[in-house]
């Protein structure tokens, strides 16, 4: 084989389930090279009239894609192109355009302020990073006079391999000869990942060396396991075409159950109006997790009771009798919240952060809480509250005083901290219900930073100790018939979610586009193999052999009903 990626194996991380054989294409060079070096001409004025022009080409490019895109990659396309016309975007760029940059250093330095508040935000936003990145690449294209980078289309299927993907790039992929996606970058929230399941096309994401496997090279790729086998044998492929040519199961609709008919609640994950508004459309129970950070970031003066009050009206009045889990203000000292006077921290993530804030400054609490009391009174939304980072019995009985003071009468906790996981009973004690973050019990769990990709493999969900901390919350959930949800990303991974299931966890909610292929996974399973799953899982003793005994469960099931 002629290439420089020596191994007959590659193993990324696998973000949607599928397998397919076929070769590999890669994306023409996307990335506009050395963003920032442009000429430095014209006036101040004339370059911020580039600058606006360039990204107004970016989002009319957008729009104009929407045209006939499935509705997943239309939300894409439109939030790609509300960040290229986000005027914030523009007058930073007029900041440093005043202090002498070039247009294309100016665009550059604005979007790196931007990705940088990001970036300390974590979570979803984090990963809007690439997003910004690949509006300013778009940009500094249109204002070099540059040809804007094309998905290829040979005519044949094949697997579409890049360091990474833009929006741009996976939105029409729909309808294009790609049957396949692997990429270097990217983890299981970015918009590759939320793209790929919601269209069906296996992925693998987070694979090194995925950008220098050669044109041409076919390749195996394993969507679940994250396994990509480079110029597989006869035999292999065959083997392959023979599972793909089996009969198409049909789809489940409607609340999400068991095979056997064992609720799991479906629910989305917003954080923004517009994330609510599409979200809405989707098949889905309600809102698992409504992220609020959206109303506090940049901005010097914190959001007054009726500002809030609005906001939370809007959402709620398009979910109409769906509950909808607000979570308060998930703040730390690493996060640009003016108003609430942080003192600088050598570690953030350990630091003042999420209910934490609450010691320092009740204020916002208190606000907030009365904001969604009053838009859950001029509304028909089942309001659910919770705090995030609460760690002890102490902090959540504080909350859920406060909550009810503020007539709020579904309260609950966010499980992210091992120290609650392991004394789940205590905090069960005080609440209505707890939601587990496993994005940040991950990373609690594993004293492994979340934003570090390097960190992947103890950042895995499918480590056993992160299962065993769920089961703990599960089973003390179940003791005292509570609901416990799960709203990290891992929930959207169907394999996994039934898992959780099996762990005693009663909702998951997930980027709403993951909706339909949890409820798949769900509805050909019955409780007792996700409990069977669920037990094989924690005997193994790491995070790959734990999937490797819930897949083997899992297709067991499969090849019975399809005998
Ligand atoms: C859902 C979670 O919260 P966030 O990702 O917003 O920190 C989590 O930690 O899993
Ligand atoms: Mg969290």
């Amino acid at each position: 084989m002629p290439t420089d990626v020596a191994a007959r194996e590659l193993v990324g991380r696998g973000v949607s389930a599928g397998l397919v054989c076929a070769p590999v294409l890669r994306l023409v060079p996307t990335a506009a090279t050395h963003p920032g070096d442009g000429p430095d001409t014209g006036t101040p004025e004339e370059r911020l009239s580039r600058i606006v022009a360039a990204l107004d080409a970016v989002a009319h490019d957008m729009e104009a894609r929407v045209a006939g895109a499935p509705p997943a990659a239309v939300e894409v396309l439109q939030m790609t192109a509300e960040l290229a016309r986000d005027p914030a975007l523009a007058s930073a760029a007029e900041s440093h355009l005043r202090s002498g940059c070039s247009a294309e250093g100016a665009l550059d330095a604005a979007v790196e302020d931007f990705c940088a508040q990001l970036d300390a935000l974590g979570g979803y936003l984090a990963e809007r990073v690439s997003d910004l990145r690949d509006v300013r690449d778009r940009a500094t294209a249109h204002l070099r006079g540059d040809a804007q980078p094309v998905v290829p289309s040979p005519g044949y299927p094949y697997i579409l391999a890049a360091r990474d993907l833009s929006p741009a790039d996976t939105a029409t992929l729909g309808e294009s000869d790609v049957v396949g996606i692997l990429t270097e970058e990217g983890g299981p929230t970015s918009h590759t990942a939320i793209l790929a399941r919601s269209l069906g096309l296996p992925a693998v994401v987070a694979c090194d060396r995925a950008a220098a496997i050669p044109d041409g090279t076919v390749v195996v790729l394993d969507g679940s396991t994250g396994l990509v086998e480079l110029e597989p044998d006869e035999e292999r492929r065959e083997a392959v075409r023979r599972e793909l040519a089996a009969p198409a199961r049909p789809t489940a609709t409607g609340p999400g159950r068991t095979r056997d008919g064992h609720p799991v609640g479906l629910l989305a994950n917003i954080g923004t109006v517009a994330d609510a508004e599409r979200a809405a459309s989707y098949d889905g129970e309600g809102v698992g997790l409504f992220r609020t950070e959206f109303l506090f970031l940049n901005r010097a003066d914190r959001p007054d009771v009726a500002e809030q009050t609005a906001i939370y009206t809007r959402v709620f009045e398009l979910f109409g009798g769906r509950p909808v889990t607000v979570r308060t203000l998930d703040a730390g000292s690493d996060k640009p919240i003016a108003f609430l006077q942080l003192q600088p921290e050598e570690n953030p993530a350990l630091g003042v952060r999420g209910i934490r804030l609450a010691t320092t400054d009740r204020a916002h609490l208190v606000d907030q809480l009365t904001a969604l009391g009053h838009a859950q009174r001029a509304t028909a939304v089942r309001l659910k509250v919770m705090a995030p980072m609460v760690s002890t019995a102490e902090e959540a009985r504080d909350f859920v005083l406060t909550a009810r003071a503020a007539g709020l009468t579904e309260v609950g906790v966010m499980v992210e901290v091992p120290a609650a996981a392991l004394r789940a009973t205590d905090l069960l004690a005080e609440v209505d219900f707890v939601s587990i973050g496993t994005n940040d019990l991950s990373q609690y769990t594993f004293a492994a930073d979340r934003m570090v990709s390097g960190l992947g493999n103890l950042l895995d969900p499918w480590q056993p100790a992160l299962l065993d901390l769920v089961a703990t919350v599960g089973s003390a959930a179940q003791a005292v018939a509570k609901p416990v949800g799960v709203c990290g990303e891992a929930a959207a991974d169907p394999l996994f979610a039934a898992v959780l299931v099996g762990l005693g966890i009663t909702s998951l909610s997930m980027a709403a586009p993951a909706l339909q292929g949890v409820r798949d996974q769900l509805a050909v399973l019955p409780r007792s193999l996700c409990q069977e799953m669920a037990s094989a899982a924690r005997q193994a003793t790491s995070a790959g052999a734990a999937r490797e005994a819930a897949l083997g469960l899992a297709e067991s099931v499969r090849r019975l009903a399809d005998a």
